[in-house]
This record gives C-alpha cells, structure tokens and sequence, in this order.
C-alpha cells in the first residue's frame, strides 16, 4: 500500500529539493526538526506505551532518529537510543547532541517492542556490514512493531535493490516525497505499509504513484461517436480480440468495433464486427473519419497475416495502443517502428515482452522511460508494479494491484480499456494512469480467483468511483 498520487524523487532529486529548500531560508536544523516530529507523531500512535528502541547512524538519517526519540522520551516513553556510531558534523551532531537519555552500542542492544529505523536513509551507498544487518535483523524479528524512517535501512534508493535491509519492517515514513524504493517491488516489499510526511520541502516532478482519476460523465449532448470509437482488430484468438472489445465497452468507450475475421463464438449484441481479411482494406478502414482509437496485438497471432496486419496499422495515423502478440512481432525493432509514427502510440509489455523490445540496464523506471524516450510511446511496463513512463519524461507507477490479476486474458482487458480511454480524448501518460487504476480497482472489486471476463463486469462500479 502506497499513497496515492504522491511525487516521487531519486535520491539526488531529494538533495536538489533539499537545496531548494534551504535557499528559501529554511534551515538544515528546521528540516530534521520537522522530519522527526513527523515520524514521532506516527511513532507515538504505534508504541501505545510500550517500550522503545531507536536505531541511529552516523548520517542525517540517524540525525532524524535523535529528534524521534526526543519526542517520544517527551511524551512519556520509555525511550532508548542504540547508535552505530556518533553523526560527527551538521544538523544530525547538533540533534545528537540534544538527546539527553540513554545511549548504548547498536551491537549490545536489546531487543524492544518497538523500534524504530534510522541507521540509513538515502545515502546509503554500499550493501551494509554484515555484522550490522544481523544486529538489524534480529532487532526487527523479536520487535512486535517496527518504523523505518525515510527508508529502510539497507536499500537502494532509487531502485530499491537490496543492500541487507531485513524483511519484516511494519511500517515506512517517507521523507517530502516517495523514492522509487518505496514504489518499485523490490523495494516495497520490505518497506511494510508506506506513509508520507509533508516537510514543507518545495518539490517538482513529473513522477508520480498512481492515482484515482477523476473521468467525468457524459452530457446531455454525447453520443456514441463523441464517446470515442475504438476499433479493436483481432486475430488468430478471437477471444482475446473479443475480451479487449468488450472491455473497452464496459471502459466507457460510445461505439466499439471488432475487425478483422468474422468473429465465432459469443459477442454482445452491441459489439459491431466487421469482417476485413486483407491488410490494405483494414489500412483504409482504420484511416476513417469516425476511428478515435485502433487497439491490436490482444490475440493476433504472429503469422504473416498478424505481420501484414501490424504494419498496415503502424502506417495509419491514429492513436493506438500495442498489445501482446504486436509486441512480439515489433521485437528489437520496436523502437525505430514506433519513433516513425506521428499519432501518439501507447504499449503494454509485461517484463519479458519489454525485455525483448527494449533489454536495458538499470531501475525499472529508469529503464521505461529509456524506452518511452526511444520510441516516443507511453510505455506501459506491467508487473507487480506497473510502471508508465511517457517521453516526456512523466512516469506513473501504481503498485500493490492484486496479484489475482496473474491469470490469462487480464491483459486483453487492460489494452480494451486503455482504449477507451483514449478513444474518449485522453492522452499520454494520463490515458494509461486511469486505464491501469481501473483494471487493479476491477480486480479488487472482483475478490479472490476471479477470471478476466470478470474484471470486465467489474468495470462499471470502478468508473462509478471515479466519476
Ligand atoms: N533530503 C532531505 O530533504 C531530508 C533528508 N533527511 C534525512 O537525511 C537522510 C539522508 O541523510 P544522509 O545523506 O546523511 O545519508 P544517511 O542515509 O543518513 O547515511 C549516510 C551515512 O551513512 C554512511 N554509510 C552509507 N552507506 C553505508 C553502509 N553501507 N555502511 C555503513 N555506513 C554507510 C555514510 O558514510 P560514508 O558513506 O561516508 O562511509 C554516512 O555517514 C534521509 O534519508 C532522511 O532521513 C531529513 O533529515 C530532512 C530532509
Ligand atoms: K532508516
């Protein structure tokens, strides 16, 4: 679970803002001040009375961790400070040298019910001492309750790799912002349940977690083609093609048109299908007037028919969302044959899809964005964090949707809502934030082992939200 909405800094974006900060007259001391009186309001909620331990390292992180155990040694408790070692310059020497209860070594401390985390935050530059993450670990093991401060110690911040942080970590207070450890699964997985506090730290970005977004209501003068007309194309497994199609319908979309073979099997009556078997008739079909958005790839096939297909689509210049087998036919061309496009373009990889497009080294983010910059699409890199980046350089990510969405078809279903999204006008990385909102609020909605025609059924309470 992670907040909503909320921006999200590197680590040297952090100390930019941090900068920024400083240069409108707030002080390095004010700063910590306010960073530990965040943590300890939360802290004090949690210890409900109990003993507790606060970790301290050498840097701002441990500086943090002197004011948290100043304020909750205020409000009663029974506090104990175990330091790995003295902050020796800045604001964290002169919060360290304000804490007047005890102090002993992280090495013979003992275990408490609750502790609370602030040996490392963002400067964490190396995988920790191993005879310090066992102290840690074992700390967090015999605690009932644990609160890392900014982050849990032992992380990459901007990947969330782990640099021996344990598992186990209840709760995180990020610091101004959320860093992409907090957003990104390796690193949320030890992070517990995640929470924000604003330090009046100014912050600019264009990153964002996801959010619930805000659609609005057809008026009294829509019809279906205002609505947005999403032409779906399927292929070799009409129910893929089929599934998208109905998704986009329940997504919102005015008018949704299945192309391509006469489909078999059920369709609701008011799918419109329209049979077209060669690549040049369904270049000028698409091309039409009334054709807001063209989703493919959801069942396609990969034969020569799906190849003719995909490139008679990419020639036609019109919003398009990339699914599936698309993906796989664009391959390691994918950059180069999407760049070549003028209508916006938006593609849906899972990681091995986006792994054969694009490959890459680095975070998550990092990676999406090298491949959104390089083909000029708003990339939709799916997983247990989906992560959207635009070329812009927006990113998106939404963490935590149920892992019941690992099940076939799931997919089909996001590319059919995407689509209507973009079929009713909206764009980049905003069109795909409110698609993948929908497709993990559907399947909250849709409980335990629910297959994806079920999420679909599912769609209209979601929108319901949001409206
Ligand atoms: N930015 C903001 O807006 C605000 C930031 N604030 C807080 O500051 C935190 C960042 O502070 P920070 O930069 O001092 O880094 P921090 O995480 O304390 O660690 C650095 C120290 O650890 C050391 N060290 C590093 N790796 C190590 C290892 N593996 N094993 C052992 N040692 C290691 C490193 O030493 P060195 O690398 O030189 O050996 C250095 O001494 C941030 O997370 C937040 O809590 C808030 O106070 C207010 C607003
Ligand atoms: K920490």
């Amino acid at each position: 679970m992670i907040p909503p909405g909320a921006p999200i800094l590197t680590a040297d974006a952090m100390r930019a803002a941090e900068e920024a900060a400083f240069a409108r007259g707030i002080s390095q001391d004010e700063l910590m001040e306010r960073a530990g009186a965040a943590v300890a309001r939360e802290a004090v909620r949690f210890a409900m009375g109990r003993p507790v331990l606060v970790l301290a390292g050498p840097g701002n992180n441990g500086g943090d961790a002197y004011v948290v155990a100043r304020h909750l040694r205020q409000a009663g408790l029974d506090v104990l400070v175990a330091a790995s070692g003295a902050p020796r310059h800045g604001a964290a020497e002169r919060m360290h040298a304000r804490w007047e209860g005890p102090t002993t070594s992280l090495y013979g401390a003992p275990v408490r019910s609750v502790l609370i985390d602030g040996l490392f935050g963002t400067g964490v530059t190396r995988p920790l001492e191993r005879s310090i993450a066992a102290v840690f670990a074992e700390l967090v093991r015999g605690a009932d309750f644990t609160l890392a401060i900014d982050l849990p110690s032992g992380m990459d911040t901007d990947s969330g790799a782990e640099l021996g942080a344990p598992r186990g970590i209840d709760a995180t207070i990020a610091l101004g912002a959320l860093k992409p450890a907090h957003v990104l699964d390796d690193g949320l997985s030890r992070c517990g349940h995640v929470l924000l506090a604003d330090i009046g730290i100014p912050v600019e970005t264009g990153w964002y977690s996801v959010c619930r977004p805000a659609l609005e209501m057809p008026g009294p003068q829509s019809h279906k083609y205002s609505r947005g007309l999403v032409a779906i194309v399927e292929g070799a497994m009409p129910g893929a093609g089929r599934l998208a199609a109905r998704a986009a319908m329940a997504g919102g979309a005015g008018y949704v048109m299945l192309v391509g073979q006469t489909p078999v099997g059920p369709a609701p009556d008011a799918l419109v299908c329209r049979a077209i078997d060669d690549a040049d008739d369904l270049a000028d079909f698409l091309a039409g007037d009334r054709i807001d958005a063209v989703v493919l790839g959801p069942g396609l096939g990969r034969d020569r028919r799906a190849e003719s297909f995909l490139r008679a689509s990419l020639a036609v210049d019109k919003p398009m969302v990339l699914d599936g087998d698309a993906l796989s036919l664009l391959g390691t061309g994918a950059a180069a044959s999407l760049a070549a496009r003028e209508a916006p373009v938006w593609i849906t990889p899972h990681a091995g899809e986006f792994d054969r497009m694009f490959g890459g080294a680095g975070s998550k983010i990092d990676r999406t964005l090298e491949a959104a910059a390089a083909s000029g699409a708003t990339v939709v890199h799916k997983g247990g964090d989906t992560v959207i980046a635009g070329p812009d350089g927006s990113v998106r990510v939404l963490t935590g949707a149920s892992p019941w969405l690992s099940t076939a078809g799931t997919g089909d279903v996001l590319a059919g809502i995407l689509g209507a999204q973009v079929g009713q006008g909206s764009s980049g990385v905003d069109a795909a934030a409110a698609a993948v909102w929908l497709h993990g609020r559907a399947a909250q909605l849709a409980g335990p082992a629910f297959f994806a025609d079920q999420l679909v059924a599912e769609l209209p309470e979601a929108i319901g939200e949001c409206l």
